[in-house]
């Protein structure tokens, strides 16, 4: 898709859909061998994972179950208070699986590092973290990301089911917005 398709909307484009698959085929063969033998649950994180889970799911050789969380942060107007509610919960009995949680991006580290705890507290065999982007700059709290796709700047991005006011998701590389889409 051409930038141009998403009016002048975007500023510059950050990673392509070529460099996001191309890391997600190395990513893919890791979590292939790290797996080997096992039982693997994948637990995308709705909505922005939807994306990278569906890219990396196809790409891996074994059999994977697939589950889906969706979660908000509340507070006033604050991205991630790190106080995180569950609007939709896994239908799956997490004892004794392997699970690896798919994101899109770790920014705060507030989401996943909630997520994880209260996954881990279910008594799963283990539980890792697969994640497309990750701004190290901006963490707030340290989280143990055993797959990271790309380390990004500071800056707010959207594409690759990342959003800006629920848009932009459907682009299929991450890119940022140029000033006006945000009214400046
Ligand atoms: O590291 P953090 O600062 O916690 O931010 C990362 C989280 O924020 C975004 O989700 P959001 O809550 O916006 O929901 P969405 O996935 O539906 O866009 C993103 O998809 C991560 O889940
Ligand atoms: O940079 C970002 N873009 C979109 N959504 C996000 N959620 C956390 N960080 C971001
Ligand atoms: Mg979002």
């Amino acid at each position: 898709m051409d930038p141009a398709d998403m009016g002048a909307d975007l500023e510059k484009v950050l990673l392509t859909q070529e460099q996001l698959h191309g890391r997600l085929d190395e990513i893919a063969a890791q979590i292939d061998a790290d797996y080997a033998g096992k039982d693997l649950l994948l637990v995308g994180v709705l909505k922005g994972a939807v994306m990278v889970m569906a890219d990396l799911a196809r790409r891996l050789h074994s059999p994977v179950q697939m589950d889906w969380m969706a979660v908000s942060s509340y507070g006033s107007g604050t991205k991630s208070s790190g106080v995180v509610r569950i609007l939709k919960d896994l239908d799956t009995d997490l004892s004794g699986r392997h699970v690896l949680i798919v994101e899109d991006i770790i920014d705060s580290g507030l989401t996943l590092s909630w997520l994880v705890s209260n996954l881990r507290s279910r008594g799963p065999a283990s539980v890792e973290i697969a994640t497309m982007l990750r701004k190290p700059d901006a963490a707030k709290v340290e989280v143990d990301v055993r797959y990271i796709g790309f380390d990004i700047p500071s800056e707010f991005v959207v594409g690759y089911g990342l959003d800006y006011a629920e848009k932009y998701r459907n682009l299929p590389f991450v890119g940022t917005l140029a000033p006006h889409v945000y009214g400046a």
